[in-house]
């Protein structure tokens, strides 16, 4: 074990060795959860190595967000653990804050993930007790293929890896230009035009009113049903609230009652075409991972029928689309606002913890730790409060692990040293 710890030392060039033996874990994953993750871990004096497949941190927030997207739960919600938010943040802060933060948080902690990294693999080897974790990075010219082996490894790749692309019949003869949501950077371009945006949750809500405040025609399509929220009920944080209210009363009265203030404020949206689910909001949001929307304004425009609120879509075809209800209408381009996946079961050979769906198996607050040193930071459902919560809960029960190790290997080590002095003297 020694002799291994002391040839991952060395000068990789001079070895040209394809393979790294990690003092510590392996976090996969550079966003929020790793960033968060990989704090805890520095606080606690473990060392690690962070993987992220973009060239830059919190890849999601720098590269595939809108450019007015703002947090929309209140700051005291978004911060990771640590190191607060700058004091002059406003209450729900903007994307470049965020990222600003994020930046500033790798930096504090000094985080220096390996960038252009992509894992492509992990396995754990039973026999030597330790993962392999295979990846591919990219550079200018070419692609080397990497190996790191590490006793622990943890998962913080995102509930919001891949983008969801829904197979829709004519779609791809559609001839207009169709992107999904995690491309759309603003309305600019869309200016004059007819839109279809394909979803209702927060993305298409909020693609659907960037899309009219640049003068655009958007047509949102609600294929089954949404949970609208007021972002503020008299004032106060919707989120607040039900997080107060959870701390006295069970969660399915929690629903009740926010649906019971929705109302209050929102009137019944139901005759906008906007059909609630029988589950309640945060129900559905624990149990389905469907998060309910905040309304920042999409509501107005919709009232107002700048937003046209359409069923769902039967077929595309040149210029059109045909919606279930049988109306064509002509559009310009397509918005899909389908949502996200987890990427975990492409690259993670393991069914234990894991279900096939990419998330863990076991909820909140349960899904954080696996067998084997396998973790998983950032699964919870819970955005961002979630994933510090995991974050360290993660770093505590590492740190316990990888301080009992170092304790026993430095005791074996005297040991030894020991017995070769006493061996030296005859
Ligand atoms: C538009 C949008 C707005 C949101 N707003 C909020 C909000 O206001 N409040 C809130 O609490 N939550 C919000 N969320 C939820 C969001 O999940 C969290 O904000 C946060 O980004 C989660 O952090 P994460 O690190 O778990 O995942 P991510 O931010 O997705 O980071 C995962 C990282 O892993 C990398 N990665 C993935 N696969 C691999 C691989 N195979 N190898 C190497 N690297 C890999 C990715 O490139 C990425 O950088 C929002 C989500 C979206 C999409
Ligand atoms: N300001 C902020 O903080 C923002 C936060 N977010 C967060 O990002 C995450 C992802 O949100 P979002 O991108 O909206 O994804 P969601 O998964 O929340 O919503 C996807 C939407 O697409 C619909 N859909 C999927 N496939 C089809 C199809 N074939 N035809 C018609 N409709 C379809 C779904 O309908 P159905 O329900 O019927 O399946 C649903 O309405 C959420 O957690 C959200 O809160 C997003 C934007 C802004
Ligand atoms: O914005 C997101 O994607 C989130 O996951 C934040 C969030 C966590 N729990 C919620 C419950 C209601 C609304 C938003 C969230």
């Amino acid at each position: 074990m020694e002799n291994l710890f002391r040839l991952a030392d060395q000068d990789q060039d001079f070895f040209q060795r394809k393979w790294t033996l990690v003092n510590g874990p392996v976090i996969v994953g550079a966003g929020p959860s790793g960033l968060a993750t990989a704090a805890c871990l520095k606080e606690q004096g473990v060392p690690f190595v962070v993987l992220e497949r973009a060239d830059c941190i919190a890849s999601l927030w720098q590269k595939r967000t809108y450019d007015r997207l703002k947090l929309h739960l209140p700051k005291q919600f978004c911060q990771l653990p640590k190191l607060p938010f700058p004091e002059d943040f406003p209450e729900y802060p903007t994307k470049r804050q965020f990222i600003d933060y994020l930046e500033s948080y790798a930096k504090h902690f000094d985080i220096n993930p390996k960038f252009n990294e992509c894992v492509q693999s992990a396995r754990y080897d039973e026999t030597s007790g330790f993962w392999r974790v295979k990846t591919i990075v990219t550079s200018d010219s070419n692609k080397t293929e990497f190996e790191y082996v590490c006793r622990s490894l943890v998962v913080a790749t995102g509930e919001n890896a891949e983008c969801v692309l829904p197979d829709i019949e004519g779609l791809s003869e559609f001839g207009g230009e169709v992107i999904h949501a995690c491309d759309y950077k603003s309305g600019e371009k869309f200016k004059g035009q007819k839109v279809l945006v394909v979803g209702c949750g927060n993305s298409g809500m909020e693609v659907s009113l960037d899309l009219c405040n640049h003068n655009a025609s958007p047509s949102m399509v609600v294929r089954s049903s949404v949970h609208v929220l007021p972002r503020e009920i008299f004032g106060k944080s919707t989120f607040e609230l039900a997080v107060l209210m959870m701390k006295w009363l069970p969660l399915w009265l929690v629903d009740k009652l926010m649906l019971i203030l929705a109302w209050l404020v929102l009137g019944n949206i139901e005759k906008y075409g906007l059909k609630r689910p029988s589950t309640g909001p945060l129900e559905l949001k624990n149990t389905k991972g469907k998060t309910p929307v905040l309304d920042i304004g999409a509501l107005e425009k919709i009232r107002s029928g700048d937003i046209n609120v359409v069923p769902g879509i039967k077929r595309f075809s040149g210029g059109q689309v045909e919606l279930v209800n049988g109306e064509k209408l002509d559009i310009d381009s397509v918005v899909l606002a389908t949502g996200y996946r987890s990427n975990v079961p492409s690259w993670l050979q393991e069914g234990e913890f894991f279900s096939k769906n990419g998330y863990p198996k076991a909820s909140f607050p349960h899904g954080w730790k696996g067998k084997a040193g396998l973790y998983a930071a950032g699964f919870t459902r819970r955005g961002l409060s979630g994933a510090s919560s995991d974050a360290m809960r993660i770093a505590q029960d590492i740190a316990q692990v990888f301080k009992d190790e170092t304790k026993q290997l430095r005791m074996r080590t005297v040991a030894r040293h020991r017995r070769c002095i006493s061996l030296s003297q005859f």
